[in-house]
């Protein structure tokens, strides 16, 4: 998946845009402050109807401005050209995909399939568990291939038993009720858990040899899942019958595949021995890794990168084993950076280069190949 045309007007403080980045690595460049950030995150708010830096509401639409858009076109295999809009005003969005109007912000983002690597990262290994549920559902949803919506359907249906119960819960309604979609939540959590479970299994090889190569001090890296109930245990219409009054008095559902996690064994790191940042980071990428070639063995290509600051987030060795393999994967890769990473001159350079100067990005002229 390679984007061929970017624009963008509203985000932060980068003026409207039009970028035509090309098929391979793009820098992009400026001082602190330049604008940088802003570029990749209005890619990643396409692709995940959100930044990687807070809500849209914290600060993404540009001060003085009510809206911000964006719009981008990509390649796919055998020649296929998809186009994605959005547009943010206020609390609301509206979205277009393929010259449609979206009703679902998700279908939007299952669309356009972006991986982010960016300061904030490690946060996927040592943060709440939200962003590893989210992790997960990524891959599900991005695997999905055309006319097969199963995982997007579970989901949504899931969803919507979840909030049902939540406001019976609230209400204090009549146990029948409750007994009718708590019957619901199960039929979709199982759906849900088994489609995860199976996610992670086949993550699992992938993630060993990467974190074997990233941190090899560590060992092999392993996913341990957890459901969101003792799974093992107890079927989940049993969890959820004996947290019942538990959840009427807090009017909030505690069992179930909204609460799943999952974290990350090593083989040579001893149980309970917290990682560094610097493993955090490198764990994280080799998660983020991990995703991308399954969806590459999935959908016969490779997600967009995007790459903040990577010179300040990795040392100069793995910066280059990281872009040699993006590079033979012919993954679109964008970084971002002060300067050009020191790993790029041993490496086979940039092929497109863009300078940020106040909120302004414009083309450079490409670099001399090596
Ligand atoms: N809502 C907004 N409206 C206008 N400007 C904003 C808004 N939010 C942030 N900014 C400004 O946008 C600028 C761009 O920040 P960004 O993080 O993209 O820069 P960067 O080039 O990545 O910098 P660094 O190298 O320091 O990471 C900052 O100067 C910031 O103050």
């Amino acid at each position: 998946m390679r984007l061929t045309r970017l624009t963008a007007r509203g985000v932060r403080n980068l003026a409207p845009l039009e970028l035509l980045p090309s098929p391979g690595l793009n820098l992009v460049l400026g001082a602190n402050g330049a604008g940088k950030t802003s570029l990749l995150e209005a890619v990643h708010l396409l692709a995940y109807g959100r930044s990687f830096r807070g809500r849209v509401r914290d600060g993404l639409i540009q001060t003085g401005l009510g809206a911000l858009e964006v719009f981008a076109e990509w390649e796919e295999p055998h020649d296929v050209r998809r186009r994605a809009g959005l547009r943010h005003e206020g609390q609301a969005w509206t979205g277009r995909l393929d010259g449609e109007p979206v009703q679902q912000l998700g279908d939007l983002c299952a669309a356009l399939a972006a991986i982010s690597f960016e300061p904030g990262s490690h946060a996927l290994v040592t943060a709440g568990s939200e962003a590893r549920r989210r992790y997960l559902d990524w891959g599900l949803f991005h695997v999905e291939r055309d006319g097969d919506q199963a995982f997007r359907l579970v989901w949504r249906r899931y969803a919507r038993a979840l909030k049902q119960r939540n406001a019976l819960l609230k209400q204090r309604a009549r146990s029948d009720q409750l007994d009718a979609w708590d019957a619901e939540l199960v039929a979709a959590a199982e759906q849900l858990d088994r489609q995860r479970s199976a996610y992670v299994e086949r993550l699992q090889p992938r993630l060993a040899a990467l974190s074997i190569e990233l941190v090899p001090q560590l060992g092999a890296g392993r996913f341990e899942y957890r459901p969101g109930w003792r799974r093992d245990q107890i079927p989940l219409a049993d969890a959820l019958l004996l947290a019942r009054e538990r959840d009427l008095a807090t009017g909030f559902t505690s069992v179930g595949p909204h609460r799943a996690d999952w974290r990350i064994t090593h083989e040579a790191r001893p149980a309970g021995e917290a990682l560094s940042r610097g493993q955090a980071k490198l764990t994280a990428l080799a998660c983020l890794l991990a995703q991308a070639e399954d969806f590459s063995a999935q959908r016969g290509h490779w997600p967009v990168f995007l790459l903040d600051d990577l010179a300040a987030e990795l040392d100069q060795a793995h910066q280059q084993r990281l872009l040699e393999r993006l590079r033979q994967s012919g993954a679109q890769v964008f970084v971002t950076g002060t300067q050009a990473p020191a790993a790029l001159e041993l490496e086979t350079g940039a092929s497109a280069v863009f300078h940020v100067e106040h909120g302004r990005v414009m083309p450079l002229p490409s670099p001399p190949p090596p």
